[in-house]
Parts: C-alpha cells; structure tokens; sequence
C-alpha cells in the first residue's frame, strides 16, 4: 500500500533528529523534508545547540520553535548538519538545489564533521538526471549559460539568498564528477548541485517499512 509523501518525509526527519545532542553546532538545511525535521529537533529540548540555517525559510521556522539560529559568520565549523536532497544515486553522488538553496547548503556541509541526508524513497535513483541546479553571477549571465549549455534560468526563481541567479543544467549526468568539474571550472558559476559522495556520511531512506541507514565511506566517516 503507498504511504504519504509527507508521512515518509516526517519519518525520515524524526530518525535524523534523534542524531541530535546537546551542545552542538547544528546545520540546518532547507525544504519540506527539513520542515519536518524543525518541530522533532525542538520537541527533543536540548540545551546548548547552536544552529545555522541554510535559507531564511528554515531560519524563521526555526525561530519560531524556538531553536537558536546565529549567523554562519559566527562559527568556523559545524558538529552535524542536516538535509534534504533531490536525488541520490546508489553511489551516494547526491543533487541538490531544488529550492535554490544549494550553495549555501554545500557551504554547511563541507563544514560540518557529519552531513545527514533525509529523503524519502522517491529520491533514490538508479543513476542521477537532469536537471542540475545552478547558481551563477548575474554579470555576464548569457555567456556563463553559453559556457555551461544546456542550461536556463529556472523560470520564476527568486534570486538565491546571496543574490545570484538560479539556472538549471539540462545535460545528461552520466559522470556526476566530470559534469561537476566541466560547471566548478566556469567563472560565473557560483555553485551547482552536485554533492560528492566524500560529503556524504549518512542518508536515511524511509521507507513504508522503515527507515533505511545508507552509510558512506567519506574521509572524515
Ligand atoms: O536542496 C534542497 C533545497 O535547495 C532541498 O534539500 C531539496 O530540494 C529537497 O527538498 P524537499 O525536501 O522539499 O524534497
């Protein structure tokens, strides 16, 4: 029998939360899987937690849990961050980026010791596809989409929340690394939504069943 979209979410969520301790510094990421992720992190009522948010969405939600959101200028690192994902392929490559937010969420990943990816079963994907999102300077912005063609701006996209442009890059993704080295190498491309596997130490796949563990063999696991 299908369960609720929404169901598999909270119950990935709720088993990432329980990854929570007191004291930490806390990478909150964004989208409605992570929506659910606020309210269980709160209902646990740890002392001490420092958190930052990956989007203002999760940040005002946060708040008003009353989870402590700081800016990311205020710490060097992070103990665990926390996130949804798009797609996540059996070699853990991830895409991200479906809520503009990417950027910033690979900036917290890269800083936290452990990156927690919450999904539920409809992301996981036998190989990872189009699109991947992009965020790229608006000076120049029809030379960068030329460089990294096929590629558009990602119609009625808000501005990401450092002001650049939102695109997405309609190419196959048969090497995830090749495509994320061909986009890394582009000036005006702030970012893209490919996250490497060595980012990656868990995804929790729920599941109607239950919630699945996936870990990686990432440097820092
Ligand atoms: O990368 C993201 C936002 O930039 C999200 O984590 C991703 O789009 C998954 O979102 P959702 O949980 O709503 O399916």
């Amino acid at each position: 029998m299908s369960q609720d979209p929404e169901d598999l979410k909270r119950a990935a969520a709720q088993a990432a939360a329980e990854l929570v301790a007191d004291g930490m510094r806390l990478g909150l990421g964004t989208g409605s899987t992570v929506r659910h992720l606020l309210p269980a992190i709160a209902a646990r009522g740890l002392r001490d937690l420092r958190c930052v948010a990956t989007s203002e969405a999760t940040a005002a939600q946060a708040r008003e849990l009353g989870l402590p959101v700081e800016a990311f200028e205020a710490l060097d690192a992070l103990d665990l961050a926390i996130d949804g994902a798009d797609q996540v392929a059996p070699d853990l490559w991830l895409v991200k980026g479906g809520g503009g937010a990417h950027v910033r969420e690979k900036v917290v990943a890269e800083a936290a010791a452990r990156f927690v990816v919450i999904v539920d079963e409809r992301k996981v994907v036998p190989a990872l596809g189009a699109p991947v999102p992009l965020e790229l300077l608006a000076f120049g912005l029809p030379a960068t989409l030329a460089a990294v063609a096929p590629a558009t701006v990602r119609p009625g996209a808000p501005p990401s929340p450092d002001g650049h442009v939102i695109a997405d890059h309609h190419g196959p993704v048969d090497d995830p690394a090749a495509l994320a080295a061909r986009l890394d190498a582009v000036a005006g491309v702030v970012g893209h939504g490919l996250f490497a596997p060595a980012l990656v130490h868990d995804v929790l796949v729920a599941r109607p069943g239950g919630v699945e563990h996936l870990r990686a063999g990432g440097p820092r696991s």
